[in-house]
C-alpha cells in the first residue's frame, strides 16, 4: 500500500502503448498511485522515470526488470503485455496475493488454465476489453443472438486494429463471439470460423464467423453483423482512444481491493453479469 493509503499499482510493460496510457490514467484518478514500473530485462527504458516517460512528468518511479521486490510492496498490478509473461506475473500476483488486472489477449487454454490457477490466492479481473462501451454492447450482443433464431439470422463478427498488433482475431471479437454463443445457447470452441479461403462450401447455420483487419493507428474497431433475408442488423464499437482501457483497467483494480480471491470479469466489475 502506498503511504497515502492510495492504491498502489504496478504497471507491467510500462514503455508499452497500453502501459504508458495506465501510467497518465493512473495520474488523474483518485485513489491509485504508481508505485512501480517493470519492463523486460533487454528494455532500452530500464532506469527511466515511468512518468517521465509517459509524459506527465516525474513521479520518483524508475523502470525496473524485477518484477518481484515491486510486487511485494503493492497492493495490484496492471498487466497488459504478453500472454507468456501474464502467466509469468499471475504466478508472482498469487504469491504477493495482490489483484492483478490482466488485459492482455492471445492467450492459449493453457496460458488461461495457468491463469485460473493463479486466481486461488489473487484476485484477478481478466478481460479482452476493459472499456465500458464494449462490455456493454456484450451484453447488447447476448440479447440480440438469444432473441434471433439461428435459422433466421447468420452472426459475423468483423474487427479492425492498427499494423503492430500481432494476436488474432482480437480479445474482443472472442469477448463478443463468447456473449453471441452464450445467447444462442451454444459453445463458441467448435462453431466457430476463424477465416475462410479458396472453395469454403456454404456458410455452416450457427456458426459464428470472424472477419480480421489490421492497418495503421486504429484502436479497435468492432461490429457484430446479425444478417439475415432481406435485413441486416449491425452493432458496432469504436474505440477512439486507449485511455478507455486504462480507466476501466484502474476501476478494476480498484474494484478488486479487499475482495476475496477468485478469476473475475469486467462485467463483474461493471455491475454488468
Ligand atoms: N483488454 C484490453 O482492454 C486491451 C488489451 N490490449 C492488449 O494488451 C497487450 C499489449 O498491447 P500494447 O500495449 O498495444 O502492446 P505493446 O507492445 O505496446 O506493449 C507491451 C509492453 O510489454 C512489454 N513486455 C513484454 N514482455 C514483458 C515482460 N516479460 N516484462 C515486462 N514487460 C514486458 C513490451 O516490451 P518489448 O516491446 O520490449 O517487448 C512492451 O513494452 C496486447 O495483448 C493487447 O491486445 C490492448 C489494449 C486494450
Ligand atoms: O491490441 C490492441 O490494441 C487491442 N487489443 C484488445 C483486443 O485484442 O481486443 C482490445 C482493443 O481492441 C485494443
Amino acid at each position: 500500500m502506498s503511504e497515502t493509503g492510495d492504491m498502489g499499482l504496478v504497471v507491467v510493460g510500462a514503455a508499452g502503448r497500453m502501459g504508458q496510457t495506465l501510467i497518465r490514467a493512473i495520474h488523474t484518478i483518485p485513489g491509485a498511485r504508481v508505485i512501480g514500473a517493470v519492463e523486460r530485462a533487454d528494455s532500452p527504458h530500464l532506469g527511466r522515470d515511468a512518468g517521465e516517460l509517459a509524459g506527465v512528468g516525474r513521479i520518483d518511479v524508475a523502470i525496473s526488470d524485477d518484477p518481484l521486490p515491486v510486487f511485494a510492496k503493492a497492493d495490484g498490478v496492471l498487466d497488459f503485455t504478453t500472454p507468456a509473461s501474464t502467466v509469468e506475473f499471475a504466478g508472482y500476483a498469487a504469491q504477493a496475493r495482490i489483484v492483478h488486472v490482466i488485459g492482455t489477449t492471445g492467450c492459449s487454454a493453457d496460458d488461461n488454465a495457468r491463469i485460473a490457477a493463479a486466481a486461488r490466492h489473487a484476485t484477478i479481473v481478466k478481460s479482452g476489453n476493459m472499456s465500458l462501451g464494449v462490455n456493454l454492447l456484450a451484453v447488447l450482443v447476448e440479447q440480440a443472438a438469444r432473441a434471433l433464431d439461428a435459422g433466421d439470422f447468420d452472426i459475423e463478427i468483423l474487427e479492425m486494429h492498427h499494423k503492430h498488433k500481432v494476436d488474432a482475431p482480437s480479445g474482443t471479437a472472442l469477448l463478443l463471439g463468447e456473449a453471441a454463443a452464450t445467447g444462442r445457447g451454444i459453445a463458441l470452441a467448435g462453431n466457430d470460423v476463424r477465416s475462410r479461403d479458396g472453395h469454403t462450401g456454404v456458410r455452416r447455420e450457427g456458426s459464428i464467423g470472424f472477419a480480421t483487419l489490421r492497418g495503421g493507428s486504429v484502436v479497435g474497431d468492432h461490429s457484430i453483423i446479425l444478417a439475415g433475408t432481406g435485413e441486416r442488423i449491425t452493432l458496432s464499437h469504436h474505440a477512439e482512444d486507449r485511455a478507455i482501457f486504462a480507466r476501466g483497467a484502474v476501476k478494476a483494480a480498484l474494484w478488486g481491493r479487499g475482495r476475496k480471491p477468485g478469476l473475475y470479469s469486467m462485467r463483474d466489475v461493471l455491475g454488468l453479469s
